[in-house]
């Protein structure tokens, strides 16, 4: 007999909706703010609120041990959607239950670029919630996995020192050092070279099987193809196609002319 899967990440007809302020107007004056507080109570459009209705309707129930890819156009609401399942986005109706606590590794996590390489470990591994002692045993392996210090001793340098691929490739390891209930990546792989990319995708795998769920935004769909067996395909914030790895890829390289 089959095991019951465990749901990990359950969206309930989702909805995002930004608001942006004074985006009419373009003033970002004081007494531009100060005259749109005046009229607070009456209703967005009257105030000079913008909405973006980023993600409408999505619903969707993620199971341990799954990775899913998560893929679309620019602008499609990937990014705003792990957003919402890590809980850094209210929803504006419909609701996200998660079983476990989500970790969102973006390419902007908050890591600071004035600080070393060696520092932003500690840091990274300070705000997942690990021990200074767990950091310290896994501290060597992070920085082997990130590949840091092939070309010379760069993790004593600080973050701002290092190109766009070497800072994701320290983010994902930081991450990666950690067993994730729910990890969700935001495009790190695409950043990484080709060895890089290898030695995350297997560490994915390995996640998988520790009993997480992995959730991966990117546009490259090699890399989804190798680390994702079920993938969400989104366009214009809606949830477009669910299902097997291959069937929904087929029909995006379709519409985008792949
Ligand atoms: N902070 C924000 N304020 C207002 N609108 C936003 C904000 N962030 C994103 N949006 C809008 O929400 C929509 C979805 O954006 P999102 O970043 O989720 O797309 P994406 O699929 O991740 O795109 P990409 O593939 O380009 O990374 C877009 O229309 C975008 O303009």
């Amino acid at each position: 007999m089959a095991e019951a899967r465990v749901p990990t990440v359950i969206a309930d007809e989702l909805h995002i909706v930004y608001r942006v302020n004074g985006a009419r107007t373009g003033k970002g004056s004081a007494t531009a703010a100060l005259s749109r507080i005046l009229r607070r109570g009456s209703d967005d459009a009257k105030r000079g609120v913008r909405k973006v209705h980023a993600v409408k309707g999505v619903s969707f129930t993620a199971y341990r041990g799954e990775a899913i890819g998560l893929i679309g156009s620019n602008g499609s609401g990937k990014s705003t959607l792990l957003r919402a399942i890590a809980g850094l986005l209210p929803a504006e109706s419909g609701r996200v239950y998660t079983n476990g606590q989500p970790s969102l590794l973006g390419v902007n996590a908050a890591l600071m670029n004035d600080l070393t390489g060696e520092r932003n470990v500690i840091l990274g591994g300070l705000a997942m919630g690990m021990s200074r002692e767990q950091i310290r045993d896994r501290y060597q392996e992070i920085v082997d996995f990130s590949g840091i210090n092939e070309k010379g001793d760069f993790i004593t340098l600080p973050m701002r020192t290092y190109s766009s691929g070497m800072a994701a490739r320290l983010r994902f390891s930081i991450a990666a050092a950690k067993d994730h209930d729910v990890l969700m990546i935001d495009e790190a792989l695409a950043t990484g070279d080709r060895s890089f990319q290898k030695r995350s995708e297997d560490r994915i795998r390995e996640l998988r099987k520790k009993a997480g769920s992995v959730f991966l935004v990117s546009h490259n769909n090699k890399s989804i193809r190798d680390t994702c067996d079920r993938v969400l395909w989104l366009e214009r914030g809606e949830l477009r196609m669910d299902g097997p790895t291959d069937e929904v890829l087929k029909e995006y390289e379709k519409f985008t002319g792949k």
